[in-house]
């Protein structure tokens, strides 16, 4: 066993009204030193996520046609369902299907403003799933709420204060999510491999709420470059880190690589939910006051599979054309019907696979 953490911190946020600077050190610590940790007595409740989890399996459980009216294809905003092995990472094929979805917001571009205005937009909801706007959007809210705290107490915690984060994000703006449906192997051809989704960092956000609904399987690679299993816990949320939080705090806070390996045979599909707080899209973007001690606590020598992010310089100067290069990596046949110029500008080639990270 090497010297760097095998498994994820929990943090009890109940303890915020009891002892909250024993919270905010051992936040500290799981920031700069590990990426990732799960957190208990959120606020979110079980009821909730039970039946956010139930609309997941409602929709997945559609035919492929019906899923195929709300395809990601009929949104230049990236919104709406994505094909089992649509997306690509690491050169391997994921498998997993996917339903992005946010807050529900009007399209604000017309010809002649920037093309990244296109990133916000509405979503694309199945005509087929009763209940699955409502609950979908309640999911939305609570996740956006409790994001909203944690980026506070993360900034707290960075010795920036409660709200040294806040210009980073502009109040009412689009917050990403999705659902995803990871197949167990026996579901899958033996050519598909078991790659849910390969090495990668989460690209430009703050943090990332991530809920395992019914089991586990996300392996996170800690910082001497082992895997270690993030077991399901009970109504527990993992948070981690965006490249975009990452770079704001001069990597005081660290974005961690992580992959999920398919279910095995007869265990049945893994769904998971996640939310990306992300940062705003419209200026230019430069990294905190850290003070010299938090700084001086930064580690050395991080092992990762995942060595930067493409387009990276981009994401600095142009935060809203970044994501939008990164989107279209991602779904290369929504950039190709929505985006060519933007493509040929970045000199994106749009006839090989989606990938993203
Ligand atoms: O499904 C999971 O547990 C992780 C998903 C993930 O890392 C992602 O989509 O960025
Ligand atoms: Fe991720």
């Amino acid at each position: 066993m090497g010297d760097d953490f095998q498994s994820l911190p929990v943090l009890d946020l109940s303890r915020l009204e009891t002892d909250k600077e024993a919270l905010l050190a051992e936040l500290r610590h799981a920031l700069i030193h590990v990426g990732f940790f799960y957190i208990v007595n959120h606020g979110v409740t079980k009821d909730l996520m039970d039946a956010t989890t139930s609309k997941a399996i409602d929709f997945f459980d559609q035919d492929l046609d019906a899923k195929l009216t709300v395809d990601k294809i009929y949104s230049p905003t990236f919104l709406g369902y994505s094909t089992q092995g649509n997306e690509i990472t690491k050169n391997k094929k994921d498998n997993r299907e996917q339903y992005d979805f946010a807050n529900d917001l009007p399209d604000p571009w017309s010809p002649g403003k920037p093309e990244f205005l296109r990133l916000t937009g509405p979503n694309l909801w199945p005509a087929d799933v009763p209940g699955f706007k409502d609950t979908i959007g309640s999911f939305w809210t609570a996740a956006h709420g409790l994001a909203e705290r944690l980026v506070s107490l993360t900034s707290e915690a960075l010795g920036l204060g409660p709200n040294g984060l806040d210009d980073y994000v502009v109040k009412g703006q689009q917050h990403r999510a999705k659902l995803i449906k990871y197949p167990a192997v026996d579901a899958l051809s033996p050519v598909d491999g078991t790659q849910g989704v390969g090495a990668h960092r989460d690209t430009a956000n703050l943090i990332t709420l991530l809920y395992q609904a019914n089991m586990g399987g996300l392996e996170v690679q800690n910082h001497a470059g082992e895997w270690i299993n993030a077991p399901l816990k009970e109504g527990a949320f993992i948070v981690n880190i965006g490249t975009g939080l990452e770079y704001l705090v001069h990597e005081t806070a660290i974005a961690t690589t992580h992959r999920v390996t398919n279910p095995p045979a007869g265990k049945g599909p893994r769904y998971s939910i996640a939310y990306f707080h992300g940062t705003r899209l419209d200026t230019v973007l430069r990294p905190a006051n850290v003070p010299d001690e938090v700084l001086a606590q930064k580690p050395t020598n991080v092992v990762t599979d995942t060595k930067g992010f493409q387009y990276a310089q981009l994401y600095a100067e142009d935060p809203g054309t970044y994501a939008l290069v990164n989107r279209m990596s991602s779904h290369r046949d929504v950039a190709a019907k929505f985006y060519p110029a933007v493509a040929k500008a970045h000199g994106m080639d749009l006839n090989i696979g989606n990938s993203g990270y």
